[in-house]
């Protein structure tokens, strides 16, 4: 695991940005794992620029997003459709019908968690997965517990995970209960893991999950088990690590 920790914001956008595009120009077919949450979107917003100066380009890539909340319409303003679309997709030349994000309203989630895999299985594994991490130590939407799944599924949110993704929604009442999620498995197939973390008030996430013991109480440890992750914070996030 390489871990580096930043100084600066703008080097830690643009360290993340040029993994993803040198990728991209080894192999423009490549195909990334996206995901969500407010620590991406300086990323996206840094790939988008160096879209525009000519120096990456989507045009063959290969998308599939980790998660999806359940029951937001699909142009809901808070589904992560709608966030992968205006944070990225739109501005970039990507061709859409290349991006995956589970669908969130299908009539039969259960049937719509083992399609995903099925594309996953058949066009996977994704050359670069990115990811945040939460509070908890989820990845994806992959909530502490006992157990973890491994492939794609259907998870009931817990209250911290509905409480830090309130400030989203009007009240914590139009939090969705539910998502679905790729399992812990898929995740770890990827060929190269990039991790993101920034803020002072994931540093204790941070330190258990790269070195504490590899546990299912914390789904981002298991990342201690892949051969090619990249970890990537700010000063905060990395505060314990020292
Ligand atoms: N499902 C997403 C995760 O993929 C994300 O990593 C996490 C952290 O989000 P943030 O970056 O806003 O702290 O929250 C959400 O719940």
């Amino acid at each position: 695991m390489n871990i580096y920790t930043f100084r600066d914001e703008e080097q830690f956008v643009q360290t993340g940005a040029n993994l993803i595009t040198s990728l991209l120009h080894t192999n423009p077919r490549a195909t990334l794992g996206l995901a969500t949450g407010s620590t991406p979107v300086g990323l996206y917003a840094k790939l988008i620029e160096m879209h525009r100066q000519g120096l990456v380009s989507f045009a063959q890539t290969t998308t599939y997003n980790l998660d999806e909340y359940v029951g937001l319409p699909e142009n809901h303003p808070e589904s992560y459709r709608t966030f992968m679309n205006e944070k990225f997709f739109n501005h970039v030349d990507i061709q859409i019908e290349r991006t995956h994000v589970p669908n969130g309203n299908a009539a039969n989630p259960e049937e719509e968690c083992l399609n995903y895999d099925k594309m996953l299985e058949e066009f996977g594994p994704v050359d670069l997965q990115l990811l945040g991490i939460g509070h908890n130590g989820h990845i994806g939407f992959n909530e502490p517990g006992e157990s973890l799944s491994g492939g794609t599924h259907l998870v009931e949110l817990q209250e911290k995970t509905r409480n830090a993704n309130a400030r989203f929604f009007p009240t914590l009442a139009d939090v969705p209960t539910h998502a679905i999620t790729m399992g812990v498995a898929t995740i770890l197939k990827a060929r190269q893991i990039l991790l993101l973390v920034r803020g002072e008030d994931k540093a204790e996430i941070v330190h258990r999950a790269l070195k504490g013991p590899i546990t299912t109480e914390c789904p981002a440890s298991l990342l201690q088990c892949h051969p090619n992750v990249v970890v990537l914070l700010d000063q905060g996030a990395g505060r314990l690590l020292v």
